[in-house]
């Protein structure tokens, strides 16, 4: 018998990957979707990381497939092609040139750098659209919004933002197969023609319902949902969501956010997380980990 000890430091690695054992079992042959934000995307260090998740997944067993977003990305070159470009409910008022920029930007540029740092952390990816193999087709969607006087709701057109209608996960299963990781554009046809430009939450949601998702994960710019006072929310339900929505604790960009993550859990996806994107590593200490960061929504 040997009397060596190995230090500590390494020692805790080893426990690491103990308490990882469980998560690995549990999750091996699932798929995990992971709606990867435009804010999330900061710096080549975080993406580096991002990938080596996404990658380490895949090698552990688990079919990561990535739903990319872009809207700061979409934003910057609408500015240097000097584009006004406006909001209403954390949507893009997308006119016919907003949604040629966006389609370039999203599924041209970001789609294949993803690709690119997927393929430099060893593993593989395709970038497809909600166009390809007809994964997502859309349809224009219908809001209304309180009359600013008289508080009366009224429609607003928001051009061609699209609501996916239909989803063919098909060609995102024949890929995991393949040991391939798919990597989404969120940007679809419509039943009309047209090309839509469809909020990257409210695409991943309806791709991970369609999937049967064990996981759903939204890599954002903050710590998860916070309340008034800025408190993280670690687990959230629908009705407490409508309520946090309903006296304007939710706002912008976290409504669609949330209301995908509704729509998920309630499509079957066991659970969904809103997840800081700026931490490093974030996806992995909240999977393989006793820990969990971020705002967990479960039904
Ligand atoms: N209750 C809330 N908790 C956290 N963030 C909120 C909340 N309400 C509004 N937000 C805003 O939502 C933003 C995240 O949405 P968004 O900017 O669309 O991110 P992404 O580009 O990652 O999709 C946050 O940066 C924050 O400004
Ligand atoms: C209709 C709509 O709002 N589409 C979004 C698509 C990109 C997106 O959602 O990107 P983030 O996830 O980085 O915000 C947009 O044009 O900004």
């Amino acid at each position: 018998m040997t009397d060596y000890r190995p230090p500590a430091a390494l020692l805790a690695k080893a426990e690491t990957l103990t308490e990882a054992l469980p998560y690995l079992q549990r999750y091996a042959g699932k798929t995990f979707v992971i709606k990867y934000g435009g804010h999330a995307m900061g710096d080549a260090e975080l993406a580096r990381d991002f990938a080596e998740d996404v990658v380490l997944l895949k090698a552990v067993g688990i079919n990561p497939v990535v739903v990319h977003g872009g809207g700061p990305q979409i934003g910057a070159m609408l500015k240097r092609l000097g584009v006004e470009s406006q909001f209403v409910g954390g949507l893009r008022v997308t006119d016919a040139a907003t949604a040629e920029v966006a389609e370039m930007v999203l599924a041209g540029k970001i789609n294949k750098e993803i690709v690119a740092w997927i393929d430099a952390a060893g593993g593989r990816a395709i970038g497809i659209s909600g166009k390809d193999a007809r994964l997502v087709v859309a349809e224009k969607v219908q809001r209304t919004e309180p009359d600013r006087n008289s508080g009366i709701e009224r429609h607003v057109d928001l051009g061609f933002v699209g609501d996916p209608v239909a989803v063919d996960p098909s060609i995102l299963t024949m890929l995991a197969s393949q040991n391939v990781i798919p990597v989404v554009a969120p940007v679809a046809l419509g039943v009309d023609g047209h090309t839509y430009n469809i909020n990257a939450d409210t695409m991943a949601g309806a791709i991970a319902g369609a999937l049967g998702a064990a996981r759903f994960f939204l890599l954002t710019d903050v710590a998860g949902v916070l309340d008034k006072s800025g408190e993280l929310q670690s687990d959230l339900d629908p009705a407490r969501i409508a309520e946090l929505t309903a006296d304007g604790t939710i706002s912008g960009g976290m409504i669609p956010k949330v209301e995908t993550c509704v729509a998920a859990v309630e499509a079957g996806v066991d659970a969904a997380v809103i997840l800081d994107g700026r931490v490093p590593h974030a996806m992995l200490l909240e999977i393989f980990t006793r820990q969990g960061v971020g705002t967990l929504v479960r039904r």
